[in-house]
């Protein structure tokens, strides 16, 4: 699946939208949702739910990155690569705005840049 909920900020708008659904049938399957982070955990709280009613056996949550500062709903995530502070990031697949997802690294988005926008 793909789902956005950040669009071109750096918070969450709170609203998740689907941009590709589930392609196949997930009824009675074991389901690994694989993040490349949680922030507020608005995303994934949807998320979650969503499977739920699609009739997944069991969903268990992997994330690169997580940040435990930001949680707003907890949730149960099985594996975590790195806590990090609650500081927007970019790079490693991680866009502002569509921008910066190409960096070979993890880094820390400056506010003055999206104060600029
Ligand atoms: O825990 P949360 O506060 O909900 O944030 C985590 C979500 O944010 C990112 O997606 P995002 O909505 O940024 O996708 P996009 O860049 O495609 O809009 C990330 O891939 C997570 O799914
Ligand atoms: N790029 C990026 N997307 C996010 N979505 C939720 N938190 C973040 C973050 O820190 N950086």
């Amino acid at each position: 699946m793909a789902v956005s909920s950040y669009g071109q900020g750096t918070t969450s708008s709170g609203t998740v939208r689907i941009l590709k659904d589930l392609d196949r049938d997930i009824a009675g399957r074991h389901v690994i949702v694989v993040e490349d982070i949680v922030d507020s955990g608005l995303t994934l709280s949807w998320l979650l739910r969503y499977l739920a009613s699609r009739k997944a056996a069991s969903v268990e949550v992997v994330t690169l990155l997580r940040k435990p500062e930001a949680v707003k709903v907890p949730i149960p995530v099985k594996y975590v690569g790195f806590d990090i502070p609650n500081e927007f990031v970019v790079g490693y697949g991680l866009d502002f705005s569509e921008r910066y997802r190409e960096l070979p690294y993890v880094g820390v988005l400056k506010p003055e840049v999206y104060a600029r926008r």
